[in-house]
């Protein structure tokens, strides 16, 4: 049965910046209940561009220095010229705030919908067509999968600003400053940066009268697209890695910590530099607590099943939540018993179905006693370690 897709306010409660709720307004579940509680019906209309930049779980954020929006962070984009389509003004907008040179052909695939803006205190409709875009920077010798035949490559170094606005990376985007940008991206953004999939956005934001000093919504509408068969712009560029820990994250996954995820994924690495992996079979994690190496080998090697021997129940499970879609059709298991018993009675159970040179013991921790004995049991049924 297909996923049912995530609700709009449970994707911000990944983001630690979100704006509290009482600025986000009431959230209608159409566009006639929407315009019916608003009741204002605007007398102009004017376009706009939007375009959000992103590489991988990074996005790129503009500082603005004038104009609308001064002194808060935003996607880059401007007014469209007179006679304009929305394309080409997207193109030039990008190109005049960041130095992002981006096709024609590709910033119209680049398309996500559009939002709408009134307000209590202005006549004008503010109609934004918004794109996202995704950048490969080619000093990112990590990108693993790139799925568009058309990449955008970007050289970091001619990322540069213009006299209205700064752009600036910020690492993670669960982390962007939405405490500093218009209430709209608390709801909006971050629909779009949490999902998995490609999604579309027509929104609708109401807000109330005061400006951006305000900064309030009283009414919003989101209708939302999800394309089920396609990977959003960011997991195509994602690094395996970076889609491992944006999944224990967007998950609020808190054990493996970011701190163990690092350590177990660099643990993972020099193991497989060490070691002939590629007939590997079974891998047997000893005190491997939550699990998150055994899986890492599980997913990164031919290993088709892995047991994690730990009298301890570290983190109920939660690599499987968060990781199970990474290695379909492999098993992880728990074993919660010490290393004395549980990892001879696991080292001869796969020996009856495998050779020993296909089995593989790791430990990764710091206790000499817990390493030394786990070699010494190793080494007497000749398995790798
Ligand atoms: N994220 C977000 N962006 C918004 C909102 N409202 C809004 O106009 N924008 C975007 C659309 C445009 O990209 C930008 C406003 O355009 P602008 O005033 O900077 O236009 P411009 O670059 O042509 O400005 P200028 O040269 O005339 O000063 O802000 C909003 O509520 N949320």
């Amino acid at each position: 049965m297909p996923m049912a897709p995530p609700v709009l306010s449970d994707c911000r409660k990944k983001f630690i910046n979100v704006l509290p709720e009482q600025q986000l307004g009431e959230e209608h579940s159409s566009l006639e209940s929407f315009r019916k509680a608003v009741e204002i019906v605007p007398r102009k209309r004017k376009e706009f561009s939007l375009i959000v930049v992103t590489n991988g779980n990074r996005i790129l954020l503009g500082l603005k220095h004038r104009g609308f929006g001064k002194g808060m962070y935003n996607s880059f984009g401007g007014k469209l010229e007179q006679g304009e389509d929305s394309v080409v003004a997207a193109c030039r907008e990008l190109h005049e705030e960041t130095g992002i040179c981006v096709t024609m052909k590709h910033m119209t695939e680049s398309k996500i919908g559009i939002l709408h803006f009134t307000f209590d205190d202005d006549p004008t409709e503010m109609c934004v067509h918004l794109f996202r875009v995704n950048i490969y920077c080619n000093d990112h010798v990590t990108v693993e999968t790139a799925s568009s035949s058309e990449q955008i490559v970007v050289d970091p170094l001619t990322i540069r600003g213009c006299d209205e606005i700064t752009p600036e990376w910020i690492e993670n985007f669960f982390h962007i400053p939405l405490h500093n940008m218009f209430a709209d991206d608390s709801i909006w953004l971050t629909y779009l940066l949490a999902s998995e999939k490609k999604v579309c956005l027509d929104g609708w934001f109401h807000f109330l009268e005061g400006g951006q000093e305000v900064n309030t919504i009283r009414h919003h509408f989101v209708d939302i697209k999800t394309d089920t068969n396609s990977e959003s712009p960011q997991s195509q560029t994602m690094t395996l890695e970076k889609r491992l820990f944006h999944r224990l994250h967007s998950k609020n996954i808190v054990s493996p910590s970011p701190k163990e995820f690092n350590e177990a994924w660099a643990f993972a690495n020099v193991v497989k530099k060490s070691l002939p992996c590629k007939d590997l079979d079974c891998v047997i994690d000893v005190a491997g607590g939550h699990g998150a190496l055994a899986a890492i080998l599980l997913i990164t090697t031919a290993a088709t099943r892995a047991v994690v021997v730990d009298p301890a129940q570290v983190g109920r499970d939660s690599v499987r939540r968060a990781w199970a879609d990474f290695f379909p059709e492999k098993e992880l298991r728990y074993r919660h018993e010490c290393l004395r018993s549980g990892l001879p009675a696991e080292l001869e159970s796969a020996l009856k179905t495998t050779s020993c040179d296909r089995i593989l013991v790791v430990a990764c921790h710091a206790c000499q006693h817990l390493s030394d004995e786990t070699v010494k049991l190793s080494c007497k049924f000749g398995v790798h370690a």
